[in-house]
């Protein structure tokens, strides 16, 4: 894993973000409208010639590769092309995870024409992806160090409908290396996927003591 730092101050990362999530809201809302439009032709094809002039301009200055994740001095990471969560990505969907003093993470999704697999409900991928995305953000928060999925468990107990779901997720315990983590999906009736997952703290990962000292280090030099 890159644990490259960003020498980014939280003003210049609260400015980025200022520009940079209403740009990913708009194409997200780009991708639902293209999906739903019912509009003619000629006006589907002007659209396109629209959006390929919009990509040559972005393309005018790229980051090779993948976005990677940069920590700030503070040890925050920034996935910003993450899958899940990414605040760059309009493919990702719209979550954003709330972590309690108890340990456990909560969110609240709406989920539209994007997410769709069977007909009016939730694409079984994307369920196991956000809650796959939670297993880790819990764990990783809660204990300090970031952790992978060994294996993922989903049970779709009935189907998810598009719209407003709430997504919880909390680890009921250890040993060793591993962490075993529990999430749930409900709509306004109650769960309807639940996963269990082994969560792994790779064996060459920063421990929590190493951790600890390195965030004081940066801390202090960021001072
Ligand atoms: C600068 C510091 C920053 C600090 C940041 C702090 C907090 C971060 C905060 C937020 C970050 C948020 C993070 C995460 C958010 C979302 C994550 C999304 C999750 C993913 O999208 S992640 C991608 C998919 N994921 C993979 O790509 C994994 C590929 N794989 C591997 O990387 C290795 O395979 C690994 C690491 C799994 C194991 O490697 P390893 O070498 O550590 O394993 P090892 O053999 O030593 O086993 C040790 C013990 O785990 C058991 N064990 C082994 N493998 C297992 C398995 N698969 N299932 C169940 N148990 C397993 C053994 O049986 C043994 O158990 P026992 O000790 O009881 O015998």
């Amino acid at each position: 894993m890159d644990f490259r730092l960003t020498d980014m101050t939280d003003d210049e990362i609260a400015q980025e973000l200022s520009v940079v999530e209403p740009l990913t809201d708009s194409v997200r809302d780009l991708i639902d409208a293209v999906i739903r439009t019912e509009v003619d032709d000629d006006v589907l094809i002007a659209a396109r010639e629209q959006i390929d002039a919009v990509v040559t301009s972005l393309r005018g200055n790229q980051k090779p590769g993948s976005y990677g994740v940069p920590f700030t001095r503070k040890l925050h990471g920034m996935p910003y092309g993450n899958a899940a969560v990414g605040k760059r990505n309009a493919i990702a969907p719209p979550l954003r995870v709330e972590h309690h003093d108890d340990g456990s993470a909560t969110s609240e999704v709406v989920l539209g024409a994007a997410y769709e697999g069977p007909a009016g409900l939730v694409h079984g991928g994307i369920s196991a992806m956000l809650l796959d995305q939670l297993l880790g953000e819990v764990v990783s928060v809660s204990q300090g160090v970031p952790c992978f999925t060994g294996t993922l468990t989903v049970k779709y107990l009935r189907p998810t409908p598009l719209g407003p779901l709430s997504l919880r997720a909390e680890t009921t315990g250890s040993e060793g290396r591993k962490f075993f983590v529990h999430a749930e999906i409900s709509d306004a009736e109650g769960p309807t996927v639940t996963a269990e997952g082994i969560m792994i703290s790779p064996a060459n990962m920063p421990r929590h003591e190493e951790l600890k000292r390195l965030r004081a280090e940066l801390a202090a030099s960021a001072e």
